[in-house]
């Protein structure tokens, strides 16, 4: 079929939805310093979109750089089809954005601020930024000057989360809450999807991103390093063990169905795997239990007959989170790290 008339079909059979975030080759420079570099992204319609990455990564850069607020070095950005360098005005009326720093009139009471962002904010709706206050428990009468860092977050939330845009950027919404209230707001997140809002937030809380999120990119040092859908995440798995005696890690072979999904690690010490693994197999030192570590991706039951007959024993098997793909990635080790994105 020629490519023309396959892109015709494909495009009048199966419907396309435009990302609501569009982000191609993104840099912002300071001198020599890359803050972003060659950043490239799609926001999906619906997505809960996590992003995460150290201090310093490059999250709020590249937050500010679609909001219109940073003048990218280079490469373009798109927000619900909008240039954010041209269509500021018309960007307002998409996105409702909390920043990380979020500033407040200090001299106003919590329900005056209410009042004068929803005048603010082309979608701005008071009723709903009083309803968000109300789950949050704050109390509305007291002047920001006398609240305490939770207690500014709150009202920030209530400001942010008045408007109904389509587009939801929130710059690390639970940092300073105290547990119940975390969960209050990752509640009001999952309304938002739901109601068919996109939502893009980060956090530095792993476990916030792994219960609400559909799609996380990590960000380390400026540099998009690694992209996860959750539910690939989730048929992630890792298996701790000892070796039977007389086993070797060399001596285990990977099947070549699954040479794809599986990668195995010698372990020195059965006490602190983490910190000791070794690069690759072999190397273990002499005296110490041999263990053996197994990463695996894709169904894992296929999997289970050949682990069952490699002489393992002691056998831990956890799923492997967020917390051990944002390890590798932090360290480096990632193998998908430091590679320019897309
Ligand atoms: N105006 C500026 N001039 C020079 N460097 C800057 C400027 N603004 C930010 N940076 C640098 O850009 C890098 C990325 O900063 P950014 O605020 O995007 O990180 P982040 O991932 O949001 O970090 P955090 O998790 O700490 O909020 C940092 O090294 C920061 O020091």
């Amino acid at each position: 079929m020629p490519a023309a008339v396959a892109e015709e079909l494909s495009e009048s059979s199966i419907p396309v939805a435009r990302p609501v975030v569009q982000v191609d080759r993104l840099s912002k420079r300071y001198g020599e310093f890359y803050a972003l570099r060659e950043c490239t992204l799609a926001v999906q319609p619906g997505d809960v979109f996590g992003l995460l990455g150290p201090n310093g990564a490059g999250k709020t850069t590249l937050i500010r750089s679609l909001l219109g607020h940073l003048r990218p070095t280079s490469g373009s950005a798109t927000v619900d089809g909008c240039d954010p360098q041209v269509d500021a005005v018309a960007l307002r009326r998409k996105v409702s954005y909390l920043p990380g720093d979020a500033r407040l009139p200090r001299h106003l009471r919590g329900d005056a601020v209410l009042s004068f962002f929803a005048e603010l904010h082309p979608e701005g709706d008071l009723r709903r930024s009083r309803e968000v206050a109300e789950r949050l428990e704050l109390d509305l009468r007291v002047r920001v000057a006398m609240m305490s860092t939770g207690m500014r977050q709150k009202l920030a939330l209530a400001v942010v989360l008045g408007p109904m845009t389509p587009l939801l950027i929130l710059d690390e919404p639970t940092a300073n809450l105290d547990p119940t209230v975390r969960a209050a707001v990752l509640d009001l997140v999952m309304e938002a999807h739901a109601a068919g809002r996109t939502v893009m937030f980060s956090s530095h809380v792993l476990s916030e991103i792994e219960d609400t999120c559909n799609r996380v990119v990590f960000l380390r040092r400026g540099l998009l390093v690694r992209e996860l859908q959750m539910r690939d995440l989730f048929q992630r798995h890792r298996i701790s063990a000892a070796l039977s005696s007389g086993r070797t890690v060399q001596s285990i072979e990977i099947p070549e169905a699954f040479a794809d999904c599986v990668t195995v690690t010698s372990l020195r010490d059965s006490k602190d795997s983490d910190s000791k693994d070794s690069d690759s197999k072999g190397s273990e030192s002499e005296g110490s239990e041999s263990r053996v570590r197994i990463d695996t991706s894709g169904d894992l039951s296929p999997m289970l007959r050949w682990i069952s007959e490699l002489g393992l024993k002691e056998i831990r098997i956890e799923p492997l989170g967020l917390r051990a793909v944002y390890n590798d990635v932090h360290r480096g080790t990632d193998a998908q790290s430091e590679m320019p994105t897309r």
